[in-house]
């Protein structure tokens, strides 16, 4: 087929595409975020469609459209092909009857605009080798095109922001990624600022011991992940001294780790030991004070590199909690806040990895909770505390605690003082409900879910909306960067979907400790 230029749009050139019929391609560059095409629709009563239009060809055409009807682009409308990874997104603007299409990128002359139909195909791709990349959860499972946005006569949207196109393992630069970073605070330079916690270390009066003990440790239990940046062996005026496990409470009421059977040993004892290594030469001097510290000089500007796949998967979690928040603030009327910690992000590596080391389902691993004060006339229950609590819950339920559950009551229960709950014996950090896990929230948590956090170990949170007044997360205050606290943890404040926000109706009295 010759070539037809568009004449209501020179923009663009409907011509054959290989495998797909025709298609609508650009006639010359075109700069990202251009309207390339507003098409007229004719409309079709759900009935009308549903006995009729849906056995004919008419099927491969509609769009859905508000209050259940359907929708036939007239113009170029009806010609934009699929891709998984399209270049332009549409909207629909239902007061003037059109659907408009826009441009999510800059498009090279003579490249095929395309649009994205939903995961649900009823044909073969032109070209498979494209895999899907784009979220199921996007997908409506209506048969036709499916509507991605209705517009509410002012922006038109892209269905998916930058970070959806390209290789899941390519590093984002920081610009891209859908969410700024809270700074950290400065290292700690003076002797008061250094973070201590309580390690268990015993004196070994034989040096020559210290081989065997290095052995003994590598066979027990002892959880060295938190001492990963403090030198395992301390020599003083003659003394070596060999690091054993963290203290899991900062009294001396807590257990000792046993020591090994065949080496004769002193008492071990609790000692102050740095809690992070030392990113400065200052801080190194301070911190090999109270114990050997590893020396990890952060380069300037140093940061987690995140991927274009874990982009996506955040993407999806903050989107998930923005529904759950959105929902239960309209139809249970609580404060529409929520807090979701979602499976970890996996790599296609990873995820082979585990399929062959036979893993867990790791979709059961994800917690989503809401803000139930009103409902529980509870002022506790936010929506961070109610998803620990779920955590924990779960926890208990399946045994993977040590030695006894941390605690077994439910959202529901009016019960808050945890006086009567029994502290964790020594567990060397298996008690910790959030180690690894990002936690994705609505609002920024307030000072207590901060410190819950805290308790838990978290290793980010994500937060849309900052609470500069009442927040624990750089709000009021910022809680992993307290004196005095023995963990620290990402902040990170939602920027990738502005759209979100302004249409989240998540607003909530800045006085509202979320
Ligand atoms: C809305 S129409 C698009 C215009 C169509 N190509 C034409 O010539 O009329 C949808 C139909 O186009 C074809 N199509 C669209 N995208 C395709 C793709 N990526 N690969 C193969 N066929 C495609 C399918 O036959 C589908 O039913």
């Amino acid at each position: 087929m010759a070539p037809i230029l568009n004449l209501t749009n020179p923009q663009c050139i409907v011509k054959s595409s290989d495998g797909k019929g025709r298609g609508v391609f650009a006639a010359h560059a075109i700069p990202s975020q251009t309207t390339v095409e507003s098409s007229p629709v004719l409309l079709f009563g759900k009935e009308e469609y549903e006995q009729h239009g849906r056995f004919t060809i008419l099927d491969h055409y509609t769009f859905k459209w508000p209050n259940g009807r359907m929708a036939l682009a007239l113009g170029l409308g009806s010609l934009f092909n699929h891709s998984n990874t399209p270049n332009v997104s549409y909207t629909i603007d239902s007061a003037n009857d059109l659907i408009h299409y826009t441009t999510t990128r800059p498009v090279e002359p003579g490249e095929e605009l395309c649009i994205y139909y939903g995961s649900t195909l009823w044909f073969d791709l032109a070209d498979p080798a494209v895999a899907s990349d784009t979220p199921d959860q996007l997908d409506d499972g209506w048969g036709g095109l499916s509507s991605v946005d209705v517009d509410s006569g002012s922006v038109s949207k892209a269905p998916f922001p930058p970070f959806f196109r390209g290789a899941v393992d390519d590093i984002l630069p920081e610009e891209e990624l859908p969410f700024e970073r809270f700074k950290p605070p400065p290292e700690e330079e003076t002797a008061d600022s250094i973070r201590t916690i309580q390690a268990w270390a015993v004196d070994v009066p034989d040096p020559r011991s210290i081989g065997l003990m290095l052995k003994w440790l590598r066979r027990s239990d002892l959880d060295a992940s938190e001492l990963g940046h403090l030198k395992r062996v301390r020599k003083q005026n003659d003394t070596s001294t060999f690091l054993l496990s963290v203290s899991t409470s900062p009294s001396l009421s807590s257990e000792p780790p046993s020591l090994p059977a065949d080496i004769p040993l002193p008492a071990p004892y609790l000692l102050p030991v740095p809690a992070s290594a030392a990113l400065t030469l200052t801080s190194l001097d301070l911190k090999n004070a109270l114990w050997p510290t590893v020396y990890a000089p952060r380069r300037k500007g140093e940061v987690e590199p995140w991927t274009r796949g874990r982009a996506r998967w955040a993407w999806g979690a903050m989107r998930a909690a923005v529904r759950e928040a959105q929902q239960r603030g309209r139809d249970a009327g609580e404060l529409p806040v929520a807090a979701y910690v979602p499976a970890p992000y996996q790599s296609d590596a990873d995820a082979d990895a585990d399929l062959a080391s036979d893993a867990d389902d790791k979709g059961a691993d994800a917690f989503m909770a809401h803000d139930t004060r009103r409902s529980a006339a509870h002022p506790l229950r936010h929506a961070v505390m109610n998803v620990i609590r779920q955590i924990a819950d779960a926890r208990a339920r399946s045994g993977d605690v040590a030695e006894q559950p941390i605690h077994t009551s439910t959202p529901g229960d009016e019960e808050e003082n945890d006086s009567d709950s029994v502290p964790p014996l020594n567990a060397n950090g298996t008690n910790y409900l959030l180690t690894a896990r990002t936690l994705f929230t609505t609002h920024e948590p307030c000072i207590m879910c901060s410190m819950a956090l805290l308790h838990s170990r978290v290793k980010e949170v994500v937060y849309l909306l900052p609470m500069r007044a009442t927040g624990g997360c750089g709000g009021g205050t910022c809680v992993p960067a307290l004196p005095g606290v023995n963990h620290r943890f990402g902040i990170c404040r939602w920027t990738g979907d502005a759209v979100l926000e302004a249409e989240a109706g998540l607003q909530v009295d800045a006085s509202v400790d979320a």
